[in-house]
């Protein structure tokens, strides 16, 4: 999203305006062209720029005296109407360098003040280059550059000069080289890598004890790992032994020698972490390099990497001389391949047609300056690799990058020939001239057809889009829509905004709206419907607000289909005072308004709320359809009101909506759920077509209620009715197998989920994982977990616990070690469930262990894991340890307080337990079974059970 959002030049081309002179007004900082004043987008990175007046300019008419007349327009070719022109062009400018400004002015320098110490690793070309870069932003700032050629570094110390790399260039004074990874990582704010990317793993391996845990890494490399095909933030946090080592990527068009004559250049940096990737931003941004930033780190990594080959067959084509029509080919096939690629591995199309994508790949494609593109000219020239790379002392990522390439491509089926023709050159499999015969020759791609036919159609191009979005391929959706050059018109837009909307790319549905908006395209109810489903998809409540007052300003708000997607909105992002007021305020209250409402207090588990809202329908005399029952019958599961649901069941008796399949299933469910399974048996039994969601429902019920003998008994019954058990089912009948230590039953469904090619599923896996590990046999539940193609991390926990709970502590360990390798991360349930497993055995070394791991790497102590540590440390005998964290417990529920009592009971202090039991009387906290088992059993512990009348205290106390 930022990509476009801060790239207006860039994309501009991609979406025409209707209205051609806009885009001629190109903004000198580029998130200009994108932003209008209601719409500071919440969803980029900060700092949010105030709204920019060229956009306005571009959208809203310019004020009386200012403006063009429409006559002055109409002749444009005259003096006056050019007189006028320019005058108009000349105000749009200045406005555009105020806004400019008053956003610099309100910058924030902070990051830049409180950094103390920078250290740049590698002090090659572009190491140096960011290096003098940043020194120069502060001269008390201390850069630190750890390079490894001791005549460099000295170079560096006395002359100011990187007498290898740069040595015409003086370096500012601030920059101090080292060869000590130790002193040069000492006390560092932030860390610049350029170190290239095959040698990054073993290097950052021998320097990992001078690293900081919470150092924030900004890559600087492109490329990918040949023989793991890994990018720099897989590498990275895995050669620290840190999953958690904050990480950024830097890229874009930039070749270190302009940096260092601070030419103007734009780059990108992209992090997970916004706030992050906002301070590297002001960190770096100068009135020489502008940064924008990213959230899509695969985008702009695997973009950064890519583009190096293909410079190098753009390099070819120009050392044989093949001509500027073949080069623009070969770079257009080059830019689809690596889409193609990059969409598959999750990166968004948006950031691919952004600085670090086709920015990038304009300049080392095209300019002599690159290193890769020159290693493909001296390769189509006729000489060979080796004799290529002996000859140079830089380095050129996309040599091995290309065999890295490849592999990728044949992981995730897609046909790359341009960029799989560079890696058989630089293999020496095929000759330069060869492989541009083999290209010539590709099969024409259909897509190119369909593309040329559709762009006079523009109907035709919506259906497709539609139907492409509704076949999860929206990918191709984009691709329609993107090559509808001539006939963008608004119901494709629509078209697109809603499917990406459909496929959970709510960030790009927003994107494309501001565009839209910005273009001055005609915004439709539809248009208001998709982004307010997409602002509650990503919870930007701030931008939802922005566009109610859009379309109040606009005169959507009476529409009925917006005005329920609005409540919607503000239902599902929580905001229940603001649906409400949507809800009082619409003109017109059909039943779906009323819904949302209800819906909205439902999922944020206000039932009781949910239920007036119903009561005020009815008192409106406004009928219930399907959706109202249904959501009032989860109302009622809610708070386990079955009287109440109960009378809705009544009501429905004479009403045609009893018949409809998500009623009856909701009945079931509330019934099941208020722990009435008679009814819902009863009910179940009164229909034979049931499918087998409503089948699931009641099987899970069954377990749910503990009753796993009906449960399996249904089980047993769906498949002669032809029903083919879901996910859930199978799940179900899992989990009530290993209750009822029923092993037999738990091989059938095992065999049936392999059969049923359901066995893979992470959801039926756990389950059946779970099963085995319940029965004894944690090895059967070990085949499961290694046979999983993808794991997340649900079935990493099962795993874990499943060897806890078989006393198989180092193979729990060692599951949760291998949790950070496999890109997952540890979450508190993994350390409970650890910390179980060491409990069990009372193994205090270990659990003391697992305690600092969640300390250092900032696991969420929830309740779960604060019972657990405090478990562990009490049947461990660390009863001081135990006591402290008791004491600090934000929430002590029975259960702390139980293992309280029990753990000085166990260890002899009888008094302390009786204490504790004493002072949870006083708390009013309710004891259950647990609680007086475990008193009775530390005072047998410590036989006071003869002088404590323990029941009669008991039934004194409660
Ligand atoms: N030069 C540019 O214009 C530019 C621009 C953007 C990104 N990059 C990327 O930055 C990275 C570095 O490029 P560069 O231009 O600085 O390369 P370079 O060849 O100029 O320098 C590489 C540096 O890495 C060091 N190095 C090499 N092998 C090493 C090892 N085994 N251990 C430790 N250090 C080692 C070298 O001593 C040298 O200091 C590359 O991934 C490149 O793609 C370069
Ligand atoms: O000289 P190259 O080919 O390594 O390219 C340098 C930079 O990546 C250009 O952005």
């Amino acid at each position: 999203m930022a990509a476009l959002l801060v790239e207006p030049s860039l994309v501009a081309p991609l979406f025409p305006s209707p209205a051609a002179p806009r885009r001629n007004i190109s903004p000198p900082e580029g998130n200009l062209g994108f932003r209008l004043k209601p719409f500071p987008l919440s969803v980029v990175s900060q700092p949010v720029p105030p709204p920019c007046p060229c956009s306005a300019g571009t959208l809203d008419p310019e004020p009386a005296e200012e403006s063009p007349t429409p006559n002055a327009s109409a002749k444009v070719g005259g003096r006056e109407g050019g007189r006028d022109r320019r005058r108009a062009v000349r105000i749009a400018w200045e406005k555009l360098v105020r806004w400019s400004r008053s956003w610099r002015s309100k910058a924030k320098s902070d990051v830049l003040e409180r950094t103390k110490k920078v250290v740049v690793l590698g002090g090659g070309s572009f190491g140096t280059a960011m290096a003098a870069h940043v020194a120069s932003k502060k001269a008390e700032m201390e850069v630190a550059m750890l390079v490894r050629d001791v005549d460099v570094c000295r170079a560096i110390n006395e002359t100011h000069l990187n007498s290898k790399y740069f040595p015409e260039h003086n370096l500012p004074e601030n920059i101090i080289a080292t060869t000590s990874a130790k002193d040069a990582l000492l006390g560092a704010d932030y860390c610049l890598h350029a170190v290239p990317v095959q040698f990054s793993s073993s290097f950052l391996q021998g320097i990992s004890q001078h690293v900081d845990r919470n150092l924030p890494f900004i890559s600087l490399s492109k490329g990918l790992e040949l023989n793991t095909l890994r990018t720099m933030s897989q590498i990275i946090p895995h050669a620290l032994g840190n999953p958690r080592q904050p990480f950024i990527v830097l890229s874009g068009p930039s070749f270190a020698v302009e940096l260092m004559k601070k030419l103007p250049t734009a780059m990108v940096v992209a992090s997970k972490d916004k706030k992050l990737a906002s301070a590297i931003q002001q960190l770096l941004a100068s009135p020489h390099l502008r940064i924008s930033s990213s959230s899509d780190v695969t985008g702009v990594e695997i973009a950064g990497a890519l583009k190096n080959v293909l410079a190098i067959a753009a390099g070819i084509v120009e050392g044989m001389n093949l001509g500027n029509n073949c080069m623009a080919a070969l770079v257009a096939q080059g830019c689809s391949e690596i889409r193609w690629l990059a969409t598959k591995m999750g990166a968004k199309p948006t950031t691919l047609t952004g600085l670090s994508g086709s920015g990038d790949i304009m300049l080392t494609c095209f300019v002599n300056l690159s290193r890769n593109r020159t290693v493909g000219l001296r390769l189509g020239s006729g000489e060979k690799l080796d004799h290529i790379l002996n000859s140079m002392d830089q380095v050129a990522e996309g040599v091995s990058t290309a065999g890295a390439v490849i592999a990728l491509a044949q992981k995730y089926n897609v046909k790359m020939p341009v960029l799989t023709a560079v890696a058989r050159i630089i293999d020496n499999e095929l000759t330069p001239k060869k492989a541009v015969l083999e290209l010539m020759s590709l099969p024409q791609v259909h897509a190119f057809l369909v593309r040329n036919a559709l762009d006079s159609d523009s109907f035709l191009g919506t259906a497709l889009i539609d139907m492409y979005a509704k076949c999860r391929q929206v990918t191709e959706a984009y691709r329609v829509f993107h090559g509808m050059v001539h006939n963008k018109n608004a119901s494709l837009w629509n078209a697109m905004i809603g499917g990406f909307c459909r496929n959970g790319l709510w960030e790009e549905s927003l994107e494309l709206f501001v565009l839209m908006k910005n273009w001055g395209l005609e915004l439709q109810s539809t248009t208001f419907s998709s982004i307010l489903v997409a602002c509650s998809t990503g919870k930007v409540v701030t931008f939802g607000e922005e566009v109610h007052c859009c379309l109040i300003k606009l005169g959507f708000e009476p529409h009925p289909y917006v005005c329920t997607s609005l409540l919607g909105m503000y239902g599902k992002c929580g905001l229940l005072d603001e649906a409400r007021r949507v809800l009082e305020s619409a003109t017109s209250k059909g039943i779906e308004l009323w819904n949302s409402m209800i819906s909205a207090y439902v999922s944020s588990s206000y039932a009781l709320d949910a239920l007036n809202v119903y009561k005020q329908t009815r008192l409106s005399n406004i009928r219930s359809d399907c959706i109202t029952i249904s959501n009032v019958l989860s109302a009622c599961s809610v708070i386990s009101l079955l009287d109440f649901g109960k009378g809705v069941h009544g009501e429905l008796i004479k009403r045609p909506e009893l018949h409809n399949m998500m009623v009856q299933s909701s009945l079931i469910n509330m019934y099941m759920k208020c722990g009435s399974t008679e009814d819902a048996g009863l009910l179940f039994n009164l229909t034979e077509d049931w499918d087998v969601i409503v089948w699931g429902s009641m099987i899970a019920g069954y377990c749910q209620n503990k009753k796993y003998d009906c449960a399996v008994n249904l089980f047993n019954k769906l498949r002669p009715k032809g029903l083919k058990p879901d996910s859930a089912v199978i799940a179900s009948v899992a989990s009530a197998s290993a209750s009822l230590g029923f092993l037999v039953l738990g091989y059938q469904i095992h065999g049936f989920a392999i059969k049923s090619g359901t066995s893979f599923d992470v959801f039926v896996a756990g389950a059946l994982m779970d099963m085995y590990a319940k029965c004894g046999l944690p090895q059967l539940a070990g085949i499961i977990f290694s046979g999983l193609p993808y794991k997340n991390i649900v079935v990493w926990n099962s795993m874990i616990s499943g060897y806890g709970r078989n006393g198989l502590l180092d193979e729990s360990i060692s599951t949760f070690a291998q949790i950070s390798q496999h890109g997952l991360v540890p979450d508190s349930i993994s350390i409970t469930s650890l910390l179980a497993s060491v409990s069990s055995l009372a193994a205090l070394e270990k659990g003391k262990m697992i305690h600092g791991y969640q300390i250092r790497n900032e696991v969420i102590c929830d309740g779960h894991v604060e019972n657990a540590l405090l478990d562990m440390y009490m049947k461990c005998g660390l009863l001081k340890y135990g006591q402290s964290i008791f004491d600090r417990m934000h929430l002590r529920n029975t259960v702390a307080w139980n293992t309280m009592i029990t753990g000085y009971g166990h260890h002899g202090y009888c008094l302390k337990a009786i204490g504790l039991f004493e002072e949870m009387k006083r708390l009013r906290v309710l004891p259950d079974d647990a609680t007086f088992l475990s008193l009775i059993s530390s005072c047998s512990h410590s036989e006071l059970i003869g002088t404590w009348n323990l029941e009669k205290l008991l039934l004194v106390t409660f």
